[in-house]
């Protein structure tokens, strides 16, 4: 980083301390009110509510400043090569507003139905394509995930779109794929209620493509099967039959 960057970065860092014994860093303050509330913060978790309006821009801030500190120890001429000259920027913008979004925002808004008509079918829906990234060296997991739901009377239905809300606000975070799919489930089973539950996630792991073994053909398939999924083969059987037709 330039002397001039590094200038500007701390400046930045100045104005957005609003109390003048902190340090300025706007992850420190939130930190703090986590492990306050006495709660987690792994990657995979959600923070949105120790957020305070406004701090998700200077956190960004603070992630740009600090991803430009890693570009320069990297040995890129960040001022001079027009193609990475506002990288820093854009990485902070795509980790904190896109790819981790699911981290720092709140769940989307489901409207939940009862099931005046008691229905009893088993409903599939998928595959919704997933967009996530591994915890271990942050490398994209690109997806399919396939949801099967076996309502009974005290049920909620919810519109078809808000599976895929869902899941991508669960899928954006660093993660492992087995978690991943575990948390769906735990969601869904929370909204929906259903008697039965399945989630199937099949998956490339770009950690192990594009990089470390180098392996381009292998992926990751992984369910979770909970009540009448995991009670009834035969429900199950044609949950997995079906899923495989498409
Ligand atoms: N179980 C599981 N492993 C994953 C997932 N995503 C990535 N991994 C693996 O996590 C492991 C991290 O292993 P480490 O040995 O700590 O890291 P590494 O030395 O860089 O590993 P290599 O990839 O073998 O080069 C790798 O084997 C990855 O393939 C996932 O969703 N689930």
């Amino acid at each position: 980083m330039s002397d001039s960057n590094i200038k500007k970065g701390n400046e930045q860092l100045a104005e957005q301390a609003t109390h003048p014994d902190d340090s300025g860093y706007i992850s420190i303050r939130i930190r703090e009110r986590i492990r306050q509330a006495g709660a987690r913060f792994h990657a995979n978790d959600n923070i949105a509510r120790f957020i305070e309006p406004g701090e998700l821009d200077q956190l960004q801030q603070e992630v740009q400043d600090k991803m430009q500190a890693v570009l320069s120890s990297l040995v890129i001429d960040t001022d001079s090569d027009h193609n990475t000259n506002e990288t820093a920027k854009r990485v902070a913008k795509m980790y904190l507003r896109e790819v981790f979004a699911g981290r720092y925002t709140e769940a989307p808004q489901v409207t939940e139905f009862p099931n005046i008509e008691k229905l009893n079918e088993l409903m599939i829906v998928g595959p919704i394509q997933v967009r996530s990234a591994c915890s271990h060296h942050l490398c994209p997991i690109m997806g399919k995930v396939w949801i099967g739901i076996m309502p009974n009377e005290h049920s909620n239905l919810i519109g078809l779109s808000k599976y895929a809300r869902l899941v991508a606000w669960l899928m954006e975070r660093p993660q492992i794929q087995e978690e991943a799919v575990k948390h769906v489930a735990d969601l869904l089973m929370k909204k929906v209620n259903p008697d039965g539950l399945a989630v199937v996630m099949d998956a490339d792991h770009f950690c192990m493509q594009w990089r470390g073994v180098r392996d381009m053909e292998s992926r990751m398939i992984n369910s979770v099967m909970r009540g009448s999924f995991l009670n009834d083969s035969d429900l199950r059987k044609e949950f997995l039959s079906l899923i495989r037709a498409r």
